[in-house]
């Protein structure tokens, strides 16, 4: 795992792109290491690399594998000891402006504009002083349930997160995405009850994106839905799998898919127009997709969930909570200050 290391640090000290990675419940973590600084992009997705695409559709970015070096490692499990106190910092006009916003969602609903929507902010902390090495470490030791990843770009910056959420797996036709939705803590039991709400509301989810996915394919097969654990939260998820249509392409599936309503709403044009006009902020590449695109003839792609951005010696964490008619703000802006804990975890741990 050093010598895996020392090169991305040494690629980020000399300004080139690079993104290392781990997959869900993998011992590999991977890594791409690109020999020059230029800026790619993926266009009709038949590009080989890794793809980094903001949650706008303006930006869709690849560090290209014939550009870079591909080296991976075994992970190798540490103990680590979580310092900071979890209780949050509260910060009074943040919580009103997200109250305000989620109320105005609810209202949205109410009015029949759309059924869901996924509404979010970003909150900047501080940081004394930040290891990007050691904070990937810290993402990798925490969360192997999850996509863990650091994304450096001298032209578009630096990203690291940890995602409980697929938006696609392919291989030849055949393809694997998820039905993601509900939030609870974890109260120590792997016994998870999920109140009504929360059931209809992943439901809601799973018939979206089956609905969506019978225009590209058939042979469509919908999971059980069950509990998956993120770090210290809990989600309800649908695997949904099938074969796409021969006429089909990867990029017109992943489009279809993005954003998911998990991060956007439904229907997705009306939330997306909502979410646009009114969360005052840009989302940039939180709640976009990041992974591999036509690796080993094989694509796996996440959305860009539980992430932050570092700029010079601050930390931009991203959190979002999908809206029904049933929300509570306050109970949203708790569930979002919940979510936040995931990134304020790994910048306060050691080993
Ligand atoms: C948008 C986020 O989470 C989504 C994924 C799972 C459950 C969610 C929820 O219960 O609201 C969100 O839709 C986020 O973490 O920023």
């Amino acid at each position: 795992m050093e010598a895996f290391f020392k090169k991305a640090i040494n690629q980020f000290a000399q300004n080139l792109p690079f993104v290392i990675y781990k997959k869900p419940n993998s011992n590999t973590i991977s890594g791409l290491f690109q020999q020059n600084d230029s800026l790619f992009e993926a266009t009709d997705f038949t590009e080989k690399g890794f793809v980094f695409a903001s949650f706008d559709g303006s930006k869709t970015f690849l560090i290209p594998e014939n550009q870079s070096e591909t080296i991976s490692t075994v992970f190798q499990k540490k103990e680590i000891v979580v310092s900071r106190n979890e209780s949050n910092s509260p910060n009074e006009l943040a919580k009103k402006n997200f109250v305000n916003l989620v109320a105005k969602g609810i209202q949205a609903i109410g009015n029949n504009e759309f059924k869901k929507v996924v509404l979010s902010r970003k909150e900047t902390l501080e940081l004394a002083d930040f290891d990007l090495i050691s904070v990937f470490e810290n993402l990798v030791q925490l969360y192997p349930t999850t996509f863990v990843y650091c994304f450096y770009h001298p032209k578009v910056g630096i990203w690291l997160g940890a995602t409980p959420e697929q938006l696609l797996k392919a291989k030849d036709k055949e393809f694997l995405t998820i039905a993601l939705a509900g939030t609870q803590k974890d109260a120590g039991s792997t016994e998870v009850v999920w109140p009504k709400k929360e059931q209809e509301e992943q439901q809601f989810v799973t018939d979206y994106i089956v609905e969506k996915l019978k225009n590209v394919a058939s042979e469509m097969v919908v999971s059980k839905p069950y509990s998956l654990k993120a770090g210290s939260i809990w989600h309800i998820k649908t695997d949904i799998s099938g074969t796409l249509n021969s006429s089909s392409s990867l990029r017109e599936v992943a489009l279809l898919l993005h954003p998911t309503p998990a991060v956007c709403g439904f229907p997705k044009d009306k939330s997306k127009a909502f979410i646009l006009e009114n969360e005052n902020y840009d989302r940039s590449f939180y709640t976009g997709f990041l992974g591999e695109l036509n690796i080993e003839e094989q694509t796996d792609l996440f959305v860009n969930l539980r992430c932050m951005e570092i700029e010079d010696s601050q930390a931009h964490l991203f959190m979002g909570c999908g809206i029904t008619k049933d929300s509570v703000p306050e109970k949203e802006w708790e569930e979002s200050c919940n979510k936040s804990v995931t990134m304020k975890k790994v910048l306060d741990c050691r080993f």
